[in-house]
């Protein structure tokens, strides 16, 4: 089989969510990935939590007695809950019984985003959180009926993207796919990514390795290199109120520039510009921020919106392909 899904932007390409059948019942899920649980707002989440949200209704499920899962993100938000095996469908793509972790508890980040419904993971089934037996991602669970074991992304800068499940669209970027080779042990789409340069710089120096992550907002990156960034943006300071870099709003940024696999790709400074810290829309936060404390870079939505990304595993060693759009 093969598929083919939107991704939905919310405000400021904060996250994209994709409608997906979980059960009998349509929910917009982020699909992220940086992990490895499906996991959805449901009948049994509280209604002080769930209030505005698509729910998922175990009834038509089958209860894996016994089995719980807690997940906690990179940026503090989380939930919990039990779990259930039943029918999920991406675009036309059906896992028959899939692992759906419905939440028991979900954090005020999720809770407050009622656009938000819940998220299906796209990393490696190594790291999903459920107990006593990890379970499969939807990807895990298809890949072996899939025309191709691949999925990929084309992400948009706010519009409507595409996830694509068994096979590579041509139509959907430009040039040739440059592929890296993707270290599994952390169970992440991980790899060390080369160059980088600011505006109308020179490649030169290393990002190293990093993470493809379409669950995450921003890119996250080595301070040296922020700071190469940041200073080319006259008005930019870093701003601990904010927790982070921030500027003029009025002011241009420059392109950021990465290579991957021998190609370089550009981010365009439009894209780097992310949203206004308050609603006077004078100073904004960027796109690009320090990975201090995080022990990797991240290559989030902001990159990835430039780009189209094959997650690929067609051979023993999975890997990433990286195309312009
Ligand atoms: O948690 C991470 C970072 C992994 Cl290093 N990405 N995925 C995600 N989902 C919701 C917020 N962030």
């Amino acid at each position: 089989q093969s598929g083919e899904v939107a991704a939905n932007p919310e405000q400021y390409d904060e996250s994209y969510l994709c409608p997906v059948q979980v059960g009998q019942t349509t929910l917009n899920l982020d699909f992220d990935t940086g992990s490895a649980d499906l996991w959805v707002f449901s009948t049994l989440t509280p209604k002080s939590e769930s209030t505005g949200h698509s729910l998922y209704n175990p009834s038509t499920g089958t209860k894996k007695s016994g089995y719980t899962w807690d997940i906690s993100y990179g940026d503090g938000s989380g939930a919990s809950g039990t779990v259930y095996a039943d029918k999920v469908v991406v675009g036309g793509v059906t896992a028959t019984s899939q692992a759906v972790e419905a939440a028991t508890s979900v954090s005020s980040q999720f809770e407050q985003d009622t656009d938000n419904d819940g998220l299906l993971g796209l990393a490696f089934s190594s790291i999903n959180t459920v107990e006593p037996q990890a379970q499969k991602t939807f990807f895990d669970s298809v890949k072996g009926s899939l025309a191709k074991p691949l999925f990929t992304a084309d992400l948009k800068k706010g519009a409507a993207g595409t996830y694509d499940f068994g096979y590579i669209d041509s139509s959907k970027y430009t040039g040739s796919i440059s592929y890296v080779n993707v270290n599994t042990a952390n169970g992440f789409w991980e790899f060390t990514a080369s160059g980088y340069a600011v505006g109308s710089g020179s490649v030169s120096g290393s990002v190293g390795d990093a993470i493809a992550d379409t669950g995450t907002t921003l890119m996250y990156l080595p301070t040296t290199v922020v700071q190469a960034y940041y200073n080319k943006v006259d008005s930019a300071d870093y701003d601990s109120n904010q927790g982070g870099y921030t500027y003029d709003c009025s002011e241009n940024l420059p392109n950021f520039l990465i290579s991957l696999g021998g190609k370089t790709f550009t981010v365009s400074g439009t894209d780097i510009n992310f949203a206004p810290v308050d609603s006077s829309g004078e100073t904004c936060f960027g796109g690009i921020q320090e990975n201090t404390g995080i022990g990797m870079s991240i290559l989030g939505d902001i990159f990835l919106k430039s780009v189209f990304v094959v997650f690929d595993q067609t051979q023993s060693t999975p890997r990433l392909g990286f195309a312009a759009q």
